[in-house]
């Protein structure tokens, strides 16, 4: 599905020559991703990945160099920009922004575990721990702002059931803002699912797609991460991987008093961010060739968050 640009083979190696790492031996357009075209490349020095930016928040592409090459340098196992000869990371081919990053081996989980779950917390501890001092800073295209902007006219077209459901969640947002903004920072993935994350068996090898990555509260982050990991078909949270996912991070990096207080809202305010995100783009792409996931899915994990009896472990 995701390869908007098709390459031939003789402009590619054109653009590869001056990484001098070198010939092409072979290269194969990946078919999962929604947003850029993405290869695998083969070089006779080893196996990368290219991106070609097709849309998103291209003007931003420095941040993501940036942030990316900070948590590469923490030895986090993400793909970094590398530089051509000259000490160029973004570049362009076929009139898109592009990048070279490594390959990184392993596998998405569809069926994640307790033991998934926990290496993830610690992987994502880790990230806001590599970037709490100084956060490279981005505002995030989705943020509360921006659910408190579209929210409203998106649940006008929602049925009986899941109106109250969302302007209810709305309203929240708006009361709490002060307090989320409030919270300790960090850089945050912002979309950590199984879908961006690579296992090698057992072992947690990749981390990948930092496209909505930004500064903002860490809480938000694992809130996000949870609600994929954790969650069963109906909605609710599964207990011991969501345990696991929240012990293996608080082992690292220990709440604060006040993140355990708006923990509850918070996995209501990620919900909300998807859901909207879902909606809008189930209505844009209608009728094309673009994945659009089920935006039922977070009004199913909504409902299901009005309780939480799931409290923060180790909160001070
Ligand atoms: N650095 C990488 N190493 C290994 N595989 C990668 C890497 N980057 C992307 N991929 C593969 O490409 C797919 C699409 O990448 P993704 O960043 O999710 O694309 P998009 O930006 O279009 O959503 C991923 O599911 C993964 O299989
Ligand atoms: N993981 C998300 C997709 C990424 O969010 P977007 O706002 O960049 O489309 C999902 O499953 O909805």
């Amino acid at each position: 599905m995701s390869v908007f640009t098709p390459l031939e083979r003789h402009e590619l190696e054109v653009f590869l020559a001056p990484y001098g790492l070198g010939r092409l031996r072979d290269f194969q357009g990946i078919a999962a991703g929604s947003e850029n075209s993405n290869f695998f490349v083969s070089l006779e020095q080893g196996e990368y990945v290219l991106t070609l930016v097709e849309r998103g928040p291209v003007a931003d592409l420095p941040f993501f160099i940036e942030l990316l090459d900070v948590l590469h340098d923490a030895g986090l196992p993400v793909p970094y920009a590398l530089r051509t000869q000259d000490g160029e990371a973004l570049r362009r081919l076929a009139e898109k922004p592009a990048l070279l990053q490594p390959r990184l081996s392993g596998k998405h989980v569809r069926e994640a575990n307790a033991h998934h779950c926990q290496e993830v917390g610690s992987l994502l501890a880790r990230i806001h721990l590599a970037t709490r001092e100084q956060p490279v800073e981005r505002r995030s295209d989705r943020g509360l702002d921006w659910m408190l902007a579209e929210g409203p006219s998106q649940a006008l077209k929602l049925d009986e059931q899941a109106l109250p459901l969302l302007r209810d969640a709305l309203a929240e947002i708006a009361e709490l803002k002060p307090r989320i903004l409030a919270l300790p920072r960090a850089n945050l993935h912002a979309d950590l699912f199984r879908d961006n994350v690579l296992f090698d068996g057992n072992h947690l090898a990749g981390v990948i797609d930092f496209y909505n990555a930004c500064s903002g509260p860490m809480l938000y982050d694992l809130a996000i991460t949870l609600n994929d990991w954790c969650s069963q078909e109906d909605g609710s949270l599964d207990g011991a991987r969501a345990r696991a996912l929240l012990g293996a991070y608080a082992a690292l990096r220990p709440f604060s008093a006040a993140e355990a207080q708006l923990w509850p809202a918070m996995l209501r305010v990620a919900c909300v961010r998807f859901w909207l995100s879902r909606l809008i783009a189930a209505e844009s792409f209608a009728g094309q060739e673009v994945l659009i996931h089920d935006p039922g899915e977070f009004q199913r994990r909504l409902a299901q968050r009005q309780q939480i009896n799931l409290p923060l472990p180790f909160a001070l």
